[in-house]
């Protein structure tokens, strides 16, 4: 639930990009050949007709029951690894990596955040945090 609602608000890739090979006509819009496209899923992950009202807040609860729940069924809702056929073939292995990461470290520690912690995501090659993540780790 933590690492959905992670990628869900800060999504590392924030737009999915794609080309045009020929003229396609998107709704009411024409795209000539040859146009490169980013589909912004930052966009999709903060919307509040998907998520709600609340859609800016950090609620992992959101996923308790699992995606196509949270989603209500949107596929596009939530796509942080894209989606068809070219999304991530790293994804099983990015989020299996960061739950090992986690439980390794909650298995030693609690943390908190650090008052001089500043919330500054931003986008660069990936979103990161622009001035790191300060914690107060405690040895349990
Ligand atoms: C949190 C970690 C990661 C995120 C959020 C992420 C996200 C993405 C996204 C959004 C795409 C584009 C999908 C599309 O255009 O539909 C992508 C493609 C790709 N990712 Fe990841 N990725 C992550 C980790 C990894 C890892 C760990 C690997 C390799 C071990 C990896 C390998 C790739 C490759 C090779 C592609 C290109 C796939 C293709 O074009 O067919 N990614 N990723």
């Amino acid at each position: 639930m933590i690492v959905n609602e992670s990628l869900r608000l800060y999504p590392p890739v924030i737009h999915l990009i794609r080309e045009t090979e020929k003229e396609v006509r998107l709704e009411e819009l024409n795209v000539p050949a040859n146009v490169q496209l980013r589909v912004s899923n930052l966009a999709f992950h903060h919307d509040p007709e998907f998520w709600g009202q609340d859609a800016q807040l950090f609620k992992p609860e959101r996923f308790s029951e699992g995606v196509a729940k949270a989603t209500n069924n949107n596929m596009v809702a939530f796509i942080p690894f894209g989606m068809g056929p070219r999304t991530c073939v790293g994804m099983n292995f990015a989020i299996i990596e960061a739950k090992i990461a986690l439980s390794m470290i909650l298995q030693r520690y609690s943390f908190t955040l650090s008052p001089g912690y500043m919330h500054s995501p931003i986008n660069g090659l990936a979103v990161s945090p622009q001035h790191g993540v300060q914690v107060i780790l405690h040895s349990l």
